[in-house]
């Protein structure tokens, strides 16, 4: 039998109090497409990081080519033909996209080389970025491209990505399927982690499942439903969110002519916005990444202070509010970043809970810090929404990806708010906690609550939003009931074809 290229033998590695990752065993072959699965803190990113050379099993070895491997640090896997592409990228904003590349190179050539590299690698495999953009200008899409063309100029024979379509639109899916597809026919081989089914059905040839840190299967996903997957994942039935009929409410908050210049370069201007939302009523906000989405939360939570006017709450004016003051009055706000932005990475999940619910949980009494109290919520929060965590005392940075996500939109909707806001509520989030925070915010909103979704993701606002309105560069359209709406409608939603241009085109 010939080699695999990668052959993964007996991997284990524990965390204080878990085990990441027990036993795993299987191969890789050359050019093959393979999906790790698994639901969030299953223990997929230990293991690409073990292979990547950021993380040292405890047991457990590796061949490459039929070689031992055993990276101790990324450089080395680098320079053995191992690329990662990270959820997170680590772009310089400020910098070009030529300079970014040199940045992550041992010896970088002159910038002019390097230009020329790029737009060659660029053209080759249909991944369109001019060298010379500044990065902070770039959309999520050409972001990643930097981050995958910086792979490609290592010409490596492993790729791993690790849920790269999160953040882009499906034209820019289908780009940067075309680009791995091509890469797997020229032999190298991709692993490929997302919680998104349908595409790993529609990109991998195989795919390993992990649960609680070990393979509980494999599957041909072109042959698996994603559902079986799913269901394959969590090892019981998936729970699929229920909408139920909801009586809708007075209108609780308001937005008029909210306009805002944008809080810094590569920020998006917020225009004009006009928005009424009911108790009692989800309003999903869909758009492209970059055209508003930060800005409008901001203005929403009070990070950005606005004309008092323009934001009106429960019939007072409160765009000059600072977010505290609006978290008592019952507006509540999860941002998108949860690492540095809704969480602090250094601080524990107690900590983390008194961050935001010191108002409203009365964590603090005459100035001092209630600890026991604050314990007991960020315990509830863990509990109410199975956070995987030893428990409140471990830093929000130990968590996976999506466990951080379900306590930080938790500890929103423990602290019953009249209107909740979220940004990106489910994104690395897996099937089955997606569909958990989902239906969480269905049931706010069966309480009389009105929930705001900005999402990128059409499927979710369409499962559980009334009405939908899309962002199109830091303009809003006026919301249109969402049953009904067709994919056409909503693509021109998106683009801005939105009613009030058009009949300013007609006027
Ligand atoms: N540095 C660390 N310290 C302590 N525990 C950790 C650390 N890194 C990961 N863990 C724990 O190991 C387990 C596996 O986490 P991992 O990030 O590998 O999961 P994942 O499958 O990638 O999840 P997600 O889909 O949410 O990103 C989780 O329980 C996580 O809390």
């Amino acid at each position: 039998m010939t080699e695999p290229l990668l052959r993964l033998s007996g991997l284990t590695k524990a965390y204080p109090g878990v085990v990441a990752n027990k036993d795993v065993s299987f191969d890789i072959g050359y050019g093959e497409v393979h999906a790790l699965l698994g639901e969030n803190g299953a223990g997929k990113s230990t293991l690409v990081k073990t292979i990547y050379g950021l993380v040292k099993p405890d047991a457990g070895s590796m061949t490459l080519e039929g070689q031992p491997f055993a990276p101790q640090e990324p450089r080395i896997a680098r320079a053995s033909g191992i690329a990662m592409v990270f959820q997170h990228f680590s772009l310089f904003d400020a910098m070009n996209v030529a300079e970014n590349i040199a940045l992550g190179m041992e010896n970088p050539p002159p910038q002019a080389e390097i230009a020329a590299r790029v737009r060659q690698v660029s053209d080759q495999y249909g991944l369109p970025l001019d060298p010379d953009r500044i990065v902070g200008e770039l959309s999520a899409g050409e972001r990643q491209r930097v981050e995958i063309i910086r792979c490609l100029l290592q010409d490596p024979k492993l790729l791993i990505m690790d849920e790269p379509t999160s953040v882009l639109t499906p034209q820019e899916v289908q780009i940067l399927f075309e680009t791995l597809r091509k890469l797997s026919s020229e032999g190298t081989a991709i692993l490929y982690i997302s919680h998104k089914l349908e595409e790993i059905r529609a990109l991998c040839e195989n795919a390993t499942v992990l649960r609680l840190g070990q393979v509980v299967g494999t599957c041909d996903p072109r042959e698996t439903s994603a559902r079986d997957m799913a269901e394959l994942m969590v090892g019981t039935k998936l729970h699929v969110p229920e909408k139920a009929p909801r009586p809708v409410g007075d209108v609780i908050l308001a937005l008029k002519g909210l306009s805002a210049p944008a809080p810094h370069r590569f920020g998006t201007p917020l225009r004009d916005i006009n928005l009424e939302v009911r108790k009692g009523e989800v309003l999903g906000i869909g758009g492209v990444a970059g055209n508003g989405q930060d800005e409008l939360v901001a203005a929403l939570s009070g990070e950005l202070r606005t004309k008092r006017a323009m934001v009106r709450f429960q019939d007072k004016d409160i765009g000059h509010l600072p977010p505290n003051a609006r978290r008592k009055a019952g507006l509540l706000a999860a941002p998108e970043e949860r690492m540095g932005h809704a969480a602090a990475p250094d601080m524990s999940l107690t900590e983390n809970a008194i961050l935001t619910a010191t108002t409203r949980e009365g964590l603090a009494k005459k100035g001092f810090l209630q600890w026991g109290k604050a314990r007991t919520f960020a315990e509830g929060v863990i509990k109410a929404f199975d956070v995987r965590t030893p428990g409140p005392q471990n830093a929000a940075r130990s968590l996976s990806g999506g466990n951080l996500q379900k306590f930080v939109i938790g500890r929103e909707i423990m602290q019953r708010p009249d209107v909740l806001v979220v940004n990106q509520p489910t994104w690395g989030v897996d099937a089955s906690a997606a569909a958990a925070i989902r239906q969480a915010l269905l049931d706010l909103a069966a309480n009389g609550s009105a929930v705001i979704v900005i999402s990128q993701d059409l499927d979710e606002l369409m499962e559980i939003s009334d009405r939908f309105a899309a962002l199109n560069e830091g303009r809003l359209s006026s919301p249109r009931a969402a049953t009904g709406l067709t994919v056409e409608e909503i693509g021109l939603m998106l683009g801005g074809a939105h009613d009030m241009e058009v009949a300013h085109v007609d006027a």
